[in-house]
């Protein structure tokens, strides 16, 4: 894949959040309208409420002072009208909270759940760009805070707006003129708020860039705990983690310092709203400038306080969508980089002769048929160079032609290009130019997936998973019975240690099986390596000094593993591979020698050297 591809862009923050809402939309439409009916009826029944007060006051209060026996009844009822009003307010209100929080529930399950179907389909390349500690991080604070906001802030934003829709056209209704001043002052703090979170959005995006820092920092040390406390690291590592925590500190507290600023700004903006309208209404109505009842000056003022109330909720609940909307952004990176290209039409099927052993190639035809090829494990690169970074070779103009059953050998200095060789195999990565061809085929005609299940990788670094020793093995091939599990850990000579465990092959593996010896977990590869039965193997040596005992058995096993297959040994010692079919020395990324163990001894070059201990491979 071109690595180019993977370059990150930032998409604009408007282009987020409609992306978002649109994903919102399109996954829980009927749910999404239903929120929002029920925000605009809970604004709608707020504002009626504070205008009712009017009519209390002029058509019902008002007169019953000038009765000399009142009649409380019309009063009642009207009292009764009124709590009818701000009941439908706190039901819609109970509507739309509870399924915004069931709809953002809904979505973050959604949204990890894509993340985690494409982030499996992300060609490793991702993996070699991104912390791991940052990938985690969308995970889980990005999602956290943008589930925070769909549940929380959209509605309590959209609610505050319908809210100053409503408001603003019932002070329109009961004098323009207040209106008029009161959208004055509004305009004002418009300002001072939009400067406010134009500042905290900055911080708040560094925020959480430097979150991903810290997470994907203290990552990396809990993975190298070891190597850390055995050179002494502490205080070097401490110094570099503050040097992280510092900055998001600093960027944190001058997001939060703005944030917090508009919490007392936006209060004293509505007192002050609140004495302007008292003194100017007073004035309005002594002078008669327009006709203002004691009921209308007491519904504004009310509703004066439900103005400036829905303005400073906006500018709170746009901050926490600021600081979701960066989340979200990086969610959407994750989801925009470009998976793995699969162009591959040929697929991996059991030969007809029913023995499940052997496997043909379906080789479609320009002709519509399709031929069918043996699986034998023929490989062939031919001119293959290749790069990870553009610009960069890596490898240089490789040639080597290996048929079925051979054991080729890869040896040279460390960073030589041995693993990279082996990772082109199984298309980890897509070669610059020339061709590798698998029984003839080339390789990115095959399907990944068929390709990768016709080869097995015994990495150094074994992965096991937390569970038991006996699905361990089965990952290998997940159709496996437990027969086959146990013949295969038979033949990896990995039985033994196995039936010392506790359980057995019932033990259950935890913390990636960090009680388990190097060499132990080495066998369990073997074995799920052997469970897997390909034609293909790729070995990587381990290069950790494990007890002669454990290494005779690993080598046993990797010998017993190596039977009747192509195998390309990573190897580290040279004591290993003289009976190679074929040894690679490579160096800087060319195959400098090539040849049997007797061919390249005659030849008295670099192998020779290091075989005969005057060169050494580290
Ligand atoms: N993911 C990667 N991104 C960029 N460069 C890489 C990557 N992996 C390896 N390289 C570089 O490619 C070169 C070959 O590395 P490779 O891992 O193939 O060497 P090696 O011979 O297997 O070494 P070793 O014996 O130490 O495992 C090195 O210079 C290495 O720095």
């Amino acid at each position: 894949m071109d690595t180019k591809t993977v370059t990150k862009t930032t998409p604009k923050r408007s282009t987020t959040l409609m992306r978002l809402l649109k994903f919102v939309v399109g996954t829980y439409k009927a749910p999404f309208i239903m929120a929002v009916i029920a925000i605009i009826i809970s604004a709608a029944a707020a504002v009626e409420g504070s205008l009712f007060l009017q009519r209390l006051i002029d058509d019902y209060i008002v007169p019953l002072t000038k009765q000399k026996s009142p009649n409380f009844t019309p009063l009642l009822q009207a009292i009764l009208i009124m709590a009818a009003i701000y009941l439908v307010g706190v039901i819609a209100t109970f509507v739309f909270t509870q399924t915004m929080a069931i709809l953002g529930q809904r979505l973050q399950k959604k949204i990890r759940d894509d993340m985690f179907t494409h982030m499996q389909s992300l060609p490793i390349i991702y993996f070699d760009q991104n912390d791991y500690g940052d990938v985690m991080s969308r995970y889980t604070n990005d999602v956290d805070t943008l589930m925070q906001m769909i549940s929380q802030s959209i509605p309590q934003f959209l609610n505050s707006v319908f809210m100053l829709i409503f408001v603003i056209s019932g002070m329109i209704s009961l004098s323009p003129m207040l209106t008029l001043v009161t959208l004055v002052i509004f305009l004002l703090s418009i300002g001072i708020v939009r400067t406010l979170t134009t500042r905290s959005s900055h911080y708040f995006k560094e925020q959480q860039k430097q979150l991903g820092k810290v997470n994907g920092f203290v990552e990396e040390m809990l993975n190298g705990l070891k190597v850390v406390k055995v050179f002494s690291h502490e205080p070097a590592v401490k110094k570099e983690f503050d040097e992280y925590n510092d900055v998001y500190q600093y960027d944190s507290a001058k997001a939060n310092a703005y944030a917090t600023m508009l919490f007392p700004i936006m209060g004293n903006v509505g007192n002050v709203l609140y004495v302007l309208i008292a003194i100017f209404g007073g004035i309005v109505a002594i002078n008669g400038w327009s006709v203002l009842t004691l009921g209308s000056i007491a519904a504004f003022l009310q509703l004066s306080r439900s103005f400036s109330q829905p303005i400073s909720q906006i500018s709170q609940q746009l901050n926490s969508i600021v600081l979701a909307l960066a989340g979200a952004e990086r969610i959407f990176q994750l989801q925009d980089s470009p998976i793995e290209v699969d162009d591959g039409q040929v697929t991996i099927v059991p030969a007809a002769d029913g023995t499940g052993n052997n496997w043909n190639w379906q080789v479609p035809q320009t002709d519509g048929s399709v031929k069918q090829v043996p699986v034998e494990g023929r490989i062939v690169f031919d001119h293959v160079n290749f790069g990870y970074l553009p610009g960069q070779t890596v490898l240089h103009d490789i040639n080597v032609s290996v048929e079925p059953g051979q054991k080729v050998a890869l040896v040279g200095q460390t960073g030589a290009g041995k693993t990279t060789i082996s990772s082109m195999l199984n298309r980890f990565y897509e070669i610059n130019s020339g061709t590798i061809t698998y029984d003839g085929i080339d390789i990115r005609q095959i399907r990944k997936d068929d390709l990768r299940h016709s080869m097995a990788i015994v990495l150094q670094s074994t992965n096991l998973f937390s569970t038991s020793v006996r699905e361990n093995i089965r990952y290998g091939r997940l159709s496996a019975t437990d027969d086959e599990v146990e013949k295969a850990a038979e033949l990896a000579h990995a039985e033994d240690f196995i039936n010392d465990l506790s359980q057995g092959y019932a033990t259950q593996i935890d913390g990636d099986g960090s009680d388990l010896s190097q060499g132990q977990r080495q066998l369990l590869a073997i074995a799920r390596a052997n469970v897997a039965d390909t034609p293909v193997m790729i070995l990587d040596e381990a290069t950790s000094s494990i007890d002669t005992r454990t290494e005779r058995m690993v080598q046993a096993g990797m010998d017993n593993l190596m039977k009747g297959r192509t195998t390309f040994v990573i190897a580290h010692r040279l004591s290993t591979i003289a009976n190679s079919d074929l040894i690679l020395v490579i160096d800087h990324g060319h195959i400098i020698e090539q040849g049997n163990h007797q061919q390249l001894i005659a030849k008295h070059g670099e192998y020779y050297q290091l075989y005969t201990g005057k060169k050494s491979l580290n």
